[in-house]
C-alpha cells in the first residue's frame, strides 16, 4: 500500500522475525531520538542496503533456527559493515549463520532473570554488572560463533550477550525493549549512538516538517479528501496535510449510524472551530444500517463497514470533481494487528484489512508508523485543542463492534444511552484522560432479574475501562467501587431494557480491547 514517508536522515531498521510485540524495539528507538521502522525478515537485500540504514536490530521471534523453513536473511547483510543488534531469535540466528551452536534447551526461561555482565562490552558501559533481564526462549547458544566473545550469562543461559566488536555485530537472548528490562533503553541507546554511531535528532518537529514536504511533493496541485472521525488519528491527519496543502484539502466525516450520542453534532462544532478545513458532514446511518442487517459476524461486519466507508468517500470525492488522493489516520499498531508478512491477523481493523481491492483513490496515510502517544505529541505540536487530543479512542466500525452479534437500532439506543452514563461518570471522577479507554459493551444475550417486585428479562450491559500505552497491551483499569457502584445503578435504572450490569476484568492479551 502507497505511504507518503519520505525518509529520515537516519534511520535504523528492525527486521521483523514474527514477535507479536515486535514493534515495541522501533518505538523504543525512536525514544531514543532515531528513526526506526520495522520491516519483513526477507525484505530484498537490495531493498534493504538501499535504505542506507545506519544500524539494524533483528528482532525476536516464535521460530528455533535450527528447524526447517525457519525464517533466515541473506548472509551477504553480515558483510555490509552496517553493525546489527540480535535480540533473541535475532542472535540465535547470527550464531547460526556465523558458525555457532544454538540448540533446544532442557527447559524453557520465561520471565525476569538475572543477567551477570561478564565481559566489560559497549553494550553494557558504565551499567552495574548485575542485573534485572526479561528471558522468553526455549533455545540457547550452546558456542558462540568464531571470533565472537561471550558477554553476559545468566543461570540457566551460558551465552546471554555476544559480540564481535571488529566486525560491529552484537547479540542478547534477553529483551531490551520490554520494560521488565529496567536498563534495556541504556543498551540500546549505546547501541545507537556509540556502535551505529547515531545522532539522534529524530523528533516530533522533525517528523512534521518531513512529512509537510512529502505530502506537498506527492499531491502536487491535486486534490485531497480526508476521511475524518473526529477522533485522535485522523484530525491530527487531517491537521498536517492542511498545513501541507491548505484549501485543497476537504474533509468528510461520516456519520454510519454507529456513532455515541450526541458525537455527530460535536465533531461539527470542534472541528470548525479547532481547524478551518472545509468539511462535509454525511449521514449514511440508513445505508450501513441497511447492510449490516442480519449480520452477525464480527469479521464481516468490520469488513461491510470498510467497503461503505471507501464508497461513501469515493462518493464524495466524485462530488466535489477532481480528486486525487484520500487521507486516513491509519496507524502503526492498526497495520500490525490487521495481519503483516509475519504477524497474525487478530481483527481486521476496517480502514487496513477492510479496503476494497479496487480502490479509485491513492492512499495518504501520515501515521501509518507512528504509535498513539506521538501522534497526539504532533497534535499538540500542530496547536490542536486538548479536547482533540486527549479524545479516548473510538473504533471507526464504532458501536456495531460493541454490539455482539446482529446490529439493531433498538440495541444501538439501549448501548448509546449506557455508554453515556459510562463516559459522563468516567469523566467525572476526573479519570478520562488517564483511563486508555472506557465504554459500554452490549451481548445480545439477556438474563433474569427483579424490579419493582417484578421478573425481568432484559440485557445485561458489559463495562470496559483499560489502561494502556499503545493498545497492542492493556490492563483492566482498577477503578473505585463507589464509581462503579454509580455507574451501575445509573445505568440499571435509566436505560430500559437493560437489568445487570458486569465489568470486564480481562487484560490485552488474552482479551482484545472491543469485544469483537
Ligand atoms: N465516522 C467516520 N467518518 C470518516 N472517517 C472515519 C470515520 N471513522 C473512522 N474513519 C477513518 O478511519 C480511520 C481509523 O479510525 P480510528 O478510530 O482508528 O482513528 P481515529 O478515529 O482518527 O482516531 P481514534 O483512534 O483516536 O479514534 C480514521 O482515522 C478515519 O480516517
Ligand atoms: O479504527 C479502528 N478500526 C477498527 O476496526 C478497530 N478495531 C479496534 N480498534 C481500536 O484499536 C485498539 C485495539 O483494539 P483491540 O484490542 O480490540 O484490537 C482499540 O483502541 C480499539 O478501540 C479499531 N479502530
Ligand atoms: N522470543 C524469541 O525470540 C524466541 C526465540 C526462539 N524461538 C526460542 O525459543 O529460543
Ligand atoms: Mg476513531
Amino acid at each position: 500500500m502507497s505511504s507518503n514517508n519520505k525518509q529520515p536522515a537516519e534511520i535504523v531498521l528492525v527486521l521483523d522475525f514474527g514477535g507479536q510485540y515486535n514493534q515495541l524495539i522501533a518505538r523504543r528507538i525512536r525514544e531514543a531520538g532515531v528513526y526506526s521502522e520495522m520491516i519483513p525478515f526477507n525484505t530484498p537485500l537490495k531493498e534493504i542496503l538501499a535504505r542506507q540504514p545506519k544500524g539494524i536490530v533483528f528482532s525476536g521471534g516464535p521460530a528455533s533456527v535450527y528447524s526447517p523453513g525457519a525464517p533466515r536473511i541473506d548472509r551477504a547483510l553480515y558483510e555490509s559493515g552496517i553493525p546489527i543488534l540480535g535480540i533473541c531469535y535475532g542472535m540465535q540466528l547470527m550464531a547460526h549463520d556465523l558458525g555457532g551452536r544454538v540448540e533446544a534447551a532442557a527447559g524453557r526461561e520465561y520471565g525476569k532473570t538475572e543477567l551477570e555482565v561478564t565481559t566489560d562490552d559497549i553494550l553494557f558501559t558504565g551499567l552495574p554488572r548485575t542485573m534485572q533481564c526479561w528471558m522468553s526462549h526455549g533455545d540457547y547458544i550452546s558456542a558462540p560463533p568464531p571470533g565472537f566473545q561471550v558477554t553476559a550469562r545468566s543461570a540457566y543461559t551460558p551465552v546471554a550477550a555476544m559480540s564481535d566488536p571488529g566486525r560491529r555485530l552484537y547479540g542478547v537472548q534477553f529483551h531490551p525493549e520490554v520494560k521488565h528490562t529496567p536498563l534495556g533503553q541504556e543498551m540500546l541507546r549505546r547501541f545507537l549512538f556509540q556502535v551505529c554511531g547515531c545522532r539522534g535528532d529524530w523528533s516530533v518537529s522533525s517528523f512534521i516538517e518531513e512529512q509537510v514536504a512529502a505530502i506537498r511533493e506527492r499531491v502536487g496541485d491535486g486534490r485531497v479528501l480526508c476521511a475524518l472521525s473526529g477522533g485522535v488519528d485522523s484530525s491530527v491527519a487531517a491537521a498536517l496535510v492542511h498545513r501541507a496543502v491548505g484549501d485543497r484539502l476537504t474533509c468528510v466525516f461520516v456519520n454510519h449510524g454507529l456513532l455515541r450520542q450526541g458525537e455527530a453534532e460535536q465533531v461539527q462544532k470542534t472541528f470548525g472551530q479547532a481547524l478551518q478545513v472545509n468539511l462535509v458532514y454525511v449521514d449514511a446511518s440508513e445505508r450501513f444500517l441497511t447492510k449490516l442487517a442480519g449480520v452477525t459476524d464480527p469479521e464481516e461486519k468490520r469488513k461491510i463497514i470498510g467497503h461503505e466507508f471507501i464508497r461513501v468517500f469515493e462518493e464524495e470525492a466524485r462530488k466535489l470533481g477532481k480528486v486525487d488522493f484520500l487521507v486516513q489516520g491509519t496507524l502503526y499498531p492498526d497495520v500490525i494487528e490487521s495481519g503483516t508478512a509475519t504477524a497474525a491477523v487478530i481483527k481486521s481493523h476496517h480502514n487496513v484489512g477492510g479496503l476494497p481491492e479496487d480502490m479509485e483513490l491513492e492512499l495518504i496515510e501520515p501515521l501509518r508508523l507512528l504509535f498513539k502517544d506521538e501522534v497526539r505529541r504532533v497534535g499538540e505540536e500542530l496547536g490542536l485543542p486538548e479536547e482533540i487530543v486527549w479524545r479516548q479512542p473510538f473504533p471507526g466500525p464504532g458501536l456495531a463492534i460493541r454490539i455482539l452479534g446482529e446490529v439493531t437500532p433498538e440495541k444501538l439506543g439501549i448501548l448509546r444511552q449506557a455508554d453515556a452514563i459510562v463516559t459522563e461518570e468516567i469523566r467525572r471522577a476526573g479519570l478520562y484522560r488517564e483511563i486508555w479507554q472506557s465504554f459500554a459493551v452490549l451481548p445480545s444475550m439477556k438474563s433474569v432479574g427483579v424490579m419493582g417486585d417484578e421478573r425481568t428479562y432484559a440485557y445485561p450491559i458489559v463495562v470496559r475501562a483499560v489502561t494502556s500505552d499503545d493498545a497492542m497491551t492493556a490492563d483492566w483499569a482498577r477503578l473505585p467501587y463507589d464509581l462503579l457502584e454509580r455507574i451501575s445503578s445509573r445505568i440499571v435504572n435509566e436505560v430500559r431494557h437493560v437489568n445487570r450490569v458486569v465489568y470486564d476484568i480481562t487484560s490485552k492479551p488474552p482479551a482484545t480491547i472491543e469485544w469483537e
